[in-house]
């Protein structure tokens, strides 16, 4: 690994309470993301996870507690800090991240246009160096998202997420709706661009092959709070229902066994069939 973590924070959640009306999503939640790793961000359906990072990210102030940002609180940034803090995130959503009336390149030129006032033509220029970074071809620059597989469509969502080159990737159920050989080809893509570029990864997700293959360690939302953050050893053996019946089950094993049979850093990413 290139770029191993460092044990430097540059996320750190305190207390953080979050609520809609009466429900209450989290509470006393703490968290720490470290510089350089990628986070697994797991727990049952419905626990908060994806409030969570937009709670970090800035999408959803919390009603109580501290988020810290590279130091920074981020309930105490004015807007232009604020705006200057964002350019250092990258962001995939869950639901698709890409304008469907306009093609690839200017997809991802739009941030560099907007946020890094670029000129279209750089923009576009670096909007295709992302899309190679990303393991798709160059024709693929003039494509449309409707015309794209769903795995090109990922990668194409995270060429995206680093256009600006940040500093921390929030990834939302990056993998979902990938088939099995898709899935870990994003999953090798993922390590490998870290591995590169060095950006840290809170990685919401609830596939078990991709917490195994690229995780270095991973927080597990229960009981509305973090019940705990560890490596995938020390948290698969964690005394609580959930983790055992999730790490533990059918489909743990398989993940487990199918990791240990392959190595965990590869040197390029492979390119999945482009259907
Ligand atoms: N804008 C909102 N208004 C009201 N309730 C919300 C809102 N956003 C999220 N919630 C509630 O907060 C809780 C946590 O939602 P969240 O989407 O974070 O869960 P999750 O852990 O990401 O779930 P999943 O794994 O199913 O995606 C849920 O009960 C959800 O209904």
């Amino acid at each position: 690994m290139v770029n191993a973590p460092r044990h430097e924070t540059v996320i750190r959640v305190r207390g953080l309470v979050n609520r809609f009306g009466s429900h209450s999503v989290h509470e006393a939640l703490d968290l720490e993301l470290l510089r350089g790793e990628i986070l697994g961000v797991v727990g049952g359906s419905g626990t908060g996870k994806s409030v969570l990072l937009r709670s970090i990210v800035g999408l959803k102030p919390p009603d109580e507690g501290r988020i810290e940002v590279f130091g920074q609180e981020l309930a105490h940034l004015s807007s232009r800090e604020r705006a200057q803090m964002e350019r250092r995130f990258g962001v995939l959503f869950q639901q698709g991240a890409l304008f469907s009336s306009i093609n690839l390149q200017e997809n991802i030129a739009l941030p560099l246009i907007e946020h890094a006032r670029l000129s279209r033509a750089d923009a576009e220029h670096l909007a295709r160096i992302k899309l190679s970074l990303v393991g798709l071809p160059p024709q693929t620059a003039l494509q449309f998202p409707d015309s794209l597989s769903g795995g090109m469509i990922k990668r194409a969502a995270l060429a995206r997420a680093m256009a600006l080159d940040p500093d921390v990737l929030f990834l939302d159920e990056p993998t979902a709706g990938l088939d099995p050989i898709g899935a870990a080809a994003f999953d090798r893509l993922l390590l490998t661009l870290r591995d590169a570029l060095g950006f840290s990864v809170f990685l919401v997700t609830h596939d078990l092959d991709t917490l195994y293959a690229t995780c270095d360690r991973v927080a597990v939302l229960a009981q509305k709070r973090v019940l705990v953050a560890d490596t995938l050893d020390k948290v698969a053996t964690t005394e609580d229902e959930w983790i055992q019946d999730y790490f533990h089950g059918p489909r743990g094993r398989a993940a487990q066994q199918a990791v240990s049979q392959q190595p965990r850093h590869l040197s390029s990413p492979d390119q999945e069939p482009q259907s």
